[in-house]
């Protein structure tokens, strides 16, 4: 075992991060097409373009992808209203719109889009009360606020929507136990707390949360085995390293947890010899709790990664690209 400092306290990790194989395992995923689980992923191929790219950027291994290839086939699930499908031909949703985004401004591309387009279609899924729906089916959920208000933010579009209004709307699913529900009145779950608090930092309006009560909540997520669960009772999962721990990052509560434990729970999840993480050990691994674990590691500052904004959920360097020239 590899001994390196962190914070005050040296700590002997049971084996390190596995950083070539997680490479090497979402570079082919990326070339399998055909079996079970890539057909099964079909109908939101973009997310896991989005996943896989962005646990490359991390590891420092963007550069291993033709990029051109990459963009062509992600311009190519434009729908002619402005939005994005989830692949070719498939219909546009706000979530696989945002992928899109996120995976243009990677490759620093945000000017291959029609901003004005795509902002367009973002900005007419707001609903009268502040919400958003995430197609024209109509479904309102807070997730969809956030993927909305980040993808707005990303282009510097938020003026075509009304701000005050989807924060009011947010605010109005906040529950007595200080989480967030998918709507007003529903049952705080963590994912949805993701949303409701990044798209609060997104819009600077993180001061309608009570952060200790919010707080506690959170840091009740981790079990004694390091790893965090989503709502009490629940067993530990990878992603959830991702939801909890950004939301505890951007209301600056992080110390109320074992950095340390939850490190060694995600390398403890991992498939050190064919590359992969997984939603916890000795399970199946899959590209969403990969990227979802480096970028656990990624918040916890783990050694060699690149650092990952915990609200925009994009490498800081991106970010700063994007909003500092
Ligand atoms: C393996 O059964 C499944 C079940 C559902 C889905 S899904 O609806 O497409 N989706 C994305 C997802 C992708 C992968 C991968 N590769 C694996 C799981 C997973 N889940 C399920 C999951 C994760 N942790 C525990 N659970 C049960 C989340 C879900 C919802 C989601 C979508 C986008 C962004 C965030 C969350 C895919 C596979
Ligand atoms: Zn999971």
């Amino acid at each position: 075992p590899k001994q390196f400092l962190i914070g005050e306290s040296c700590l002997i990790i049971m084996g390190e991060l596995a950083a070539e194989q997680h490479a090497k395992y979402i570079l082919t995923i990326e070339k399998k097409k055909d079996d079970v689980e890539s057909v099964l992923m079909e109908h939101l191929r973009i997310n896991g373009a989005y996943w896989g790219l962005t646990t490359l950027d991390i590891l420092g291994k963007l550069s291993a992808v033709d990029q051109e290839t990459v963009i062509s086939w992600v311009m190519s699930c434009q729908h002619e209203s402005g939005g994005f499908g989830g692949n070719e031909g498939h219909d546009p949703h706000v979530l696989y719109t945002l992928s899109a985004i996120q995976i243009l401004a990677l490759f620093n591309k945000i000017e291959v889009l029609d901003i004005e387009k795509v902002s367009s279609y973002v900005a007419t899924l707001q609903n009268e009360d502040g919400s958003f729906s995430g197609d024209k089916w109509g479904e309102i959920d807070t997730r969809f606020s956030y993927v909305a208000l980040c993808s707005l933010a990303l282009l510097k579009k938020l003026y075509k929507i009304n701000v005050e209004k989807a924060v009011r709307y947010i605010v109005s699913c906040k529950n007595l136990d200080g989480g967030f529900g998918c709507t007003p009145g529903a049952e705080s779950h963590a994912g949805q707390i993701f949303c409701c608090i990044g798209a609060l930092a997104i819009t600077g309006c993180l001061h309608h949360v009570d952060k200790d009560l919010l707080g506690w909540w959170l840091c009740e997520r981790q079990v004694k085995s390091g790893g965090l669960n989503g709502r009490p009772e629940k067993l530990p999962d990878v992603c959830y390293s991702w939801w909890v721990l950004s939301s505890l990052i951007m209301i600056d509560r992080v110390h109320w947890i074992d950095k340390e434990k939850l490190v060694k729970f995600i390398l403890d999840c991992q498939d050190k010899e064919n590359g992969g993480i997984s939603d916890r050990p000795d399970d199946a691994v899959d590209v969403f709790h990969t990227y979802f674990g480096v970028a656990g590691l990624s918040l916890l500052e783990y050694p060699g990664l690149k650092a990952i904004d915990p609200a925009y959920a994009l490498p800081v360097d991106v970010i700063n690209r994007i909003f500092l020239n």
